[in-house]
């Protein structure tokens, strides 16, 4: 079943078209993979997946009430961030218009402290956790109001390798029960090791398929 499908779409700056006529879906529990270079229009596309941009035509598809989950590329924040971890992550679960979370939103967000392994440091300022811990958080933040489908954009950029595999193996654990996740990436290597599927961007066009496929296409990239 697709919980996100893009037909025909084509954005553009003014008069700048990034790319035309994308076509590709996203089925559950599918983790897709989107590579390529630098300003083929990756960041532009999830800008246009999360509403903040209106494409100059085709359509986006996402079933009724569908929430989508955002972590962005990892940028470290002030020392003299305020808010404690567990704060931090509980921005995105309230629903109610009172200013305390209910009984409900708190049993989730402990339980989403936990899984993220983020236990240990939930009292302490957000600004004084490592970039791993920091992206930890925010990716607690986007799971915590259940969403059906994750986009990271970068997200793993300037962790460390164990930080990275870290980081998702986590999403895949939520991916293995049943999340979407659409991952963009430069690093062909987790690309290869989590995804399901691929999107390449290039400047002339987009490839979309199996992820067995991305090895080949690898090779022609660098050649
Ligand atoms: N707000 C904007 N106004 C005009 N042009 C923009 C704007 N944002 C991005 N662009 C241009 O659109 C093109 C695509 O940029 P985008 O950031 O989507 O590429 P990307 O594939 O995500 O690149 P990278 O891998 O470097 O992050 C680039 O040529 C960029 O300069």
């Amino acid at each position: 079943m697709a919980i996100l499908s893009v037909e025909d779409l084509t954005v553009a700056y003014g008069d700048h078209p990034v790319f035309s006529d994308l076509s590709f879906a996203i089925n559950q529990g599918d983790f897709l993979v989107v590579v390529g270079e630098n300003g083929v229009g990756k960041t532009t596309l999830v800008r246009a997946l999360l509403g903040l941009i209106k494409p100059k035509s085709g359509t986006i598809s996402v079933p009724a009430g569908t929430r989508i989950g955002y972590v962005p590329q990892f940028r470290n924040l002030d020392e003299e961030y305020p808010l404690s971890v567990r704060d931090f992550v509980g921005l995105s679960s309230q629903q109610s218009h009172w200013p305390w979370l209910t009984k409900r939103e708190r049993h989730a967000l402990n339980r989403m402290i936990k899984i993220t392994d983020l236990g240990k440091i939930a009292n302490r300022p957000l600004g004084l956790a490592s970039g791993g811990e920091k992206q930890r958080a925010y990716l607690a933040q986007a799971l915590l109001p259940n969403p059906r489908l994750l986009i990271l954009d970068e997200s793993t950029a300037s962790l460390d390798n164990e930080m990275k595999y870290n980081l998702l193996d986590l999403v895949s654990r939520f991916q293995q029960s049943g999340l979407s996740v659409m991952f963009i990436t430069h690093d062909w290597d987790l690309a290869r090791h989590y995804g399901t599927r691929y999107l390449h961007m290039t400047k002339d066009g987009y490839a979309t398929g199996s992820i067995d496929e991305l090895d080949q296409l690898k090779e022609e990239a660098a050649q």
